[in-house]
């Protein structure tokens, strides 16, 4: 696709290809003019910042980060922070034009942002995180704010994470300001059901498409790839429902029973050992194993790219809920459409998160804190409601609810670039 404007310094620094790849799937629907295009192209803007962190050795190491603030047309940018040894610019890029993509797919006010810090967090004390993650807020305040950009957990951050890029912030500033971050403790303004956010959204969406293909399904065996906060609470939550969890992994491997794990006990046993390998009854299985493993259903809940063209046509579950982000390369996607699997794309399947992060920010700008029937029901409401909108574009134009809903997406943000007379 030629695009109109003078790329030749831009294209190497900025534009991201995996986004105008993805979006090359729907521009001949859409028929996008070359304005439009150039516009979606390409982030807003990109920070990489440099800092020194004292380390317990008593040594000073440079660490690097980003944030990516992909576009801001219908709101403020939005999207969690990544801490992870292998994290890398043009992949934020992807993550934070999918967070875009993924709260105008559920009509949530923001825009879509991501960042992260390249550190393994694995091999850093407590103390070493703490100071980290303070230095980079100090490196990137002045580009963040309740509405500017808000960020929240993501691989490898928590909530402690997440309080203390509270704390940072409100030091600068020198006063509070709850709505700078969202996926807080409850106890310092965090909302009801945000721990458990991701899953059940997840979980909400996967039923309304269980209801809609016509091979009914008894006691389904789910394979879950990842036991961090979304695939341990995807794994509890369909458990305690009377689904199988058949197999499940985090980074260490994985491991396997046909007639089901107990997952509240996995629980206690991760706790204890700190991997789900040695867990009683099961045999172990690599993560790869996992993937391709008998399943109807399959949760990739970790990494991206862990479907590729490679493993994609062993795959044999009928549904993949793809709670990761990007967890399907678009080769594999399109795939996986051939062999008639269905995918819940990552746009819809994981946008719990962010779903209830805006009534976090909604509760913190008002001070006013909602009862946990309420989130629950706002959060079924808006997850079947981009359920009903994907699903009915897919049945119109026989297409994969991944075209279906960034098709849907793509037209909510461009319509808001028009109206403010950016197009
Ligand atoms: N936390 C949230 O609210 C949201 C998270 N997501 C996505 O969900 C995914 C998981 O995030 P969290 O659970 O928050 O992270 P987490 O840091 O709590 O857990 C990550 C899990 O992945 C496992 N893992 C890492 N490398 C692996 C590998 N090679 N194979 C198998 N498992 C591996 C880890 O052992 C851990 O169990 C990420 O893709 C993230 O972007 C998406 C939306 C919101
Ligand atoms: O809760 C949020 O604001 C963002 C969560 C996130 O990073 C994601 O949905 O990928």
């Amino acid at each position: 696709m030629q695009n109109n404007i003078e790329r030749i310094h831009f294209d190497s620094m900025n534009t991201c290809n995996m986004c105008m790849m993805e979006l090359e799937n729907v521009y001949e629907t859409l028929v996008l003019s070359p304005e439009e295009i150039d516009l979606l192209d390409m982030p807003k803007r990109t920070f990489t910042v440099h800092f020194p962190v004292h380390m317990d050795s008593g040594e000073t190491k440079m660490f690097i980060g980003h944030r990516v603030q992909y576009n801001d047309a219908r709101g403020p940018t939005k999207g969690g922070i990544r801490y992870h040894p292998e994290l890398d610019l043009d992949g934020l890029k992807n993550l934070a034009f999918l967070m875009a993509i993924k709260c105008a797919l559920v009509n949530i006010p923001f825009g879509g942002s991501k960042g992260g810090i390249i550190v393994d967090t694995k091999k850093i004390s407590r103390g070493e995180l703490e100071r980290i993650t303070r230095a980079y807020v100090r490196e990137v305040s002045d580009i963040m704010g309740p509405f500017k950009d808000i960020p929240a957990p993501d691989a490898y951050t928590d909530e402690r994470v997440m309080v203390w890029i509270l704390d940072e912030f409100e030091r600068i500033r020198g006063r509070h300001v709850p709505a700078i971050v969202t996926g807080k403790p409850i106890e310092l303004g965090g909302s009801q059901v945000r721990r458990i956010s991701t899953a059940l959204g997840g979980v909400y969406v996967l039923e309304e498409a269980l209801q809609t293909i016509e091979q009914e399904m008894r006691s389904p065996c789910v394979a879950i790839q990842g036991f961090g906060n979304v695939g341990r609470n995807a794994a509890k939550i369909l458990h305690e429902k009377g689904y199988r969890i058949c197999a499940i992994s985090d980074s260490s491997g994985g491991i396997r029973n046909v007639n089901g794990i107990d997952i509240l006990k996995l629980m206690e046993h991760k706790e204890q050992t700190g991997s789900v390998l040695g867990f009683p009854d099961t045999t172990e299985i690599s993560n790869e194993e996992l993937l391709v493993s008998d399943c109807d259903i399959l949760i990739p809940a970790a990494l991206s790219k862990q479907i590729g063209k490679d493993n994609a046509a062993d795959i044999k579950a009928k549904i993949i809920l793809e709670l990761a982000n990007a967890p399907t390369t678009l080769e594999a996607s399109r795939l996986l459409a051939e062999m008639g699997i269905m995918v819940i794309p990552d746009i819809l399947a994981n946008a719990g998160g962010v779903v209830v992060s805006y009534f976090e920010w909604i509760q913190n700008l008002n001070q006013d804190y909602w009862k946990e029937e309420k989130v629950l029901e706002r959060l079924k409401y808006t997850m079947t409601t981009a359920f009903a909108n994907t699903h009915n574009i897919c049945a119109d134009e026989k297409c994969s609810m991944r075209k279906a809903a960034l098709q849907f997406a793509v037209r909510s943000i461009l319509h808001a670039e028009r109206l403010r007379g950016n197009l």
